[in-house]
């Protein structure tokens, strides 16, 4: 169990740390952007590169773990993820630096499937909702906290220091990672297929199960108010209607973060003792919906609206269940692809929905709070979309099942 918890804290400060790397250029957009003699939407450019590499990548680890297994690609990943984060600081050239921010979304891009595929191989079944949900609370704390902590260094001390630093802690990370993570039995110990067989059958196994699709389509439309209202348009929404300070909206933005951390533990500590998923996806989805409603359309103080978030965080966090609900469907030698491929298409969720909500603002006369209308409209179609997926278990994700045995 030593081995267990150590694989789950190291993959844990993983994923912590790609999220600060993946947040901390908007920490000083402007003076990074005048740094490389940048517009805005060029700092927009350099900055997204980490997605462009980030999104399509997911696949591919997925994939890359089920067949040769987690820790060779956490020692490439961590190491790129800080190598990428050092260059960017190192360089006054943006071709550089564009460079370095590819990396780190390609090192990054193993952080998250790879601590959700530990998690599976490390511990037993019935512990996969709530260590899932400990994996996204300690990346969520990590965007509330440390881009406090962060940007408070950034004014002291000026981005590039903080960056170097940052680096350099990544790179402790790779020793961690390189002395302390033991690769867990698993089916890709024993796999003997040639590589090009393995994605032809993991993606005809993963893609061909509808109830992947199903689930990842929920995922996205749970987890879009997080990218579309926590991440982008949350605090323009609350000052121009609510009337709140810039800071009053960032601290209640904020608190989505501080309620997804909690509820993605909660609900999947709670999920695990019952040993049930789907009416708490639906039910968690019924109330986020409930909440962004009250938060957009009631009058509130900035306490009331932060109370409000901090329950749509919450319940938001039960999202975290629809990694657990798709993955039991399947094999256990398929759990990285099918994680990979229900996080990709949640965070594709993003692209399309942060530029849809501005378009509809944009026509609607600059109305964010008839745009901001699909938030809790998504949230509503993941709740409808879930009442109709099955509910399925393999028997290799049944209570008491041996963890790392090689398929049956
Ligand atoms: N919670 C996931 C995103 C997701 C996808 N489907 C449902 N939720 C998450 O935080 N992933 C981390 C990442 O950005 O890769």
């Amino acid at each position: 169990m030593r081995k267990a918890w150590l694989a789950f804290a190291i993959a844990s400060g993983f994923f912590l740390f790609e999220f600060v790397t993946r947040v901390e250029p908007s920490l000083d957009a402007q003076a990074i952007g005048s740094f490389f003699h940048l517009s805005n939407s060029g700092f927009g450019t350099l900055s997204s590169l980490f997605f462009w590499v980030y999104a399509p990548m997911q696949i591919i680890v997925g994939l890359l773990l089920d067949r040769f297994g987690a820790r060779r690609f956490l020692l490439l990943g961590s190491f790129c993820c800080a190598a990428g984060t050092l260059m960017f600081a190192a360089t006054n050239l943006v071709g550089v630096a564009g460079a370095g921010r590819m990396l780190t979304g390609f090192g990054a891009s193993f952080a998250f499937v790879g601590a959700l595929w530990l998690v599976n191989h490390w511990f037993a079944p019935e512990r996969f909702a709530l260590l899932s949900g400990g994996v996204n609370a300690v990346g969520m704390i990590g965007v509330a906290a440390g881009a406090v902590g962060l940007s408070d260094a950034v004014t002291d001390f000026g981005w590039r220091p903080v960056f170097l630093v940052t680096g350099a802690a990544g790179l402790l990370l790779v020793l961690l990672i390189y002395f302390f993570l033991h690769e867990p039995a698993s089916p890709a110990a024993a796999a003997q297929t040639g590589p090009v067989e393995h994605v032809r059958d993991s993606l005809k196994t993963v893609l061909g199960d509808g109830r992947v699709w199903a689930l990842s389509l929920v995922g996205l439309l749970y987890y879009m108010p997080v990218n579309v209202y926590g991440g982008l348009w949350g605090t323009t929404e609350l000052v121009r209607n609510h009337h709140f300070t810039t800071v009053a909206a960032e601290t209640d933005v904020s608190m989505i973060f501080w309620g997804m951390a909690l509820g993605s533990v909660a609900g999947g500590w709670f999920s695990d003792r019952i040993g049930h998923r789907k009416y708490l996806v639906l039910g968690g989805a019924v109330l986020t919906t409930c909440a962004y409603g009250a938060a957009l359309y009631l009058p509130a103080s900035a306490l009331g609206e932060g109370v409000l978030l901090l329950a749509a965080g919450f319940f938001g966090g039960f999202q975290m269940l629809t990694f657990a609900m798709a993955k039991e469907g399947q094999d256990n030698r398929v759990v990285g692809t099918v994680v990979a491929f229900v996080n990709m298409v949640g965070i594709a969720g993003a692209l399309i929905f942060q530029p849809l909500v501005g378009y509809l603002a944009d026509r609607l006369g600059g109305n964010f709070e008839l745009a901001l209308m699909t938030v809790p409209a998504c949230t509503a179609a993941a709740a409808l979309i879930v009442l109709f997926v099955p509910k399925y278990r393999h028997p290799h994700h049944m209570p008491g099942a041996r963890r790392g045995s090689p398929a049956v």
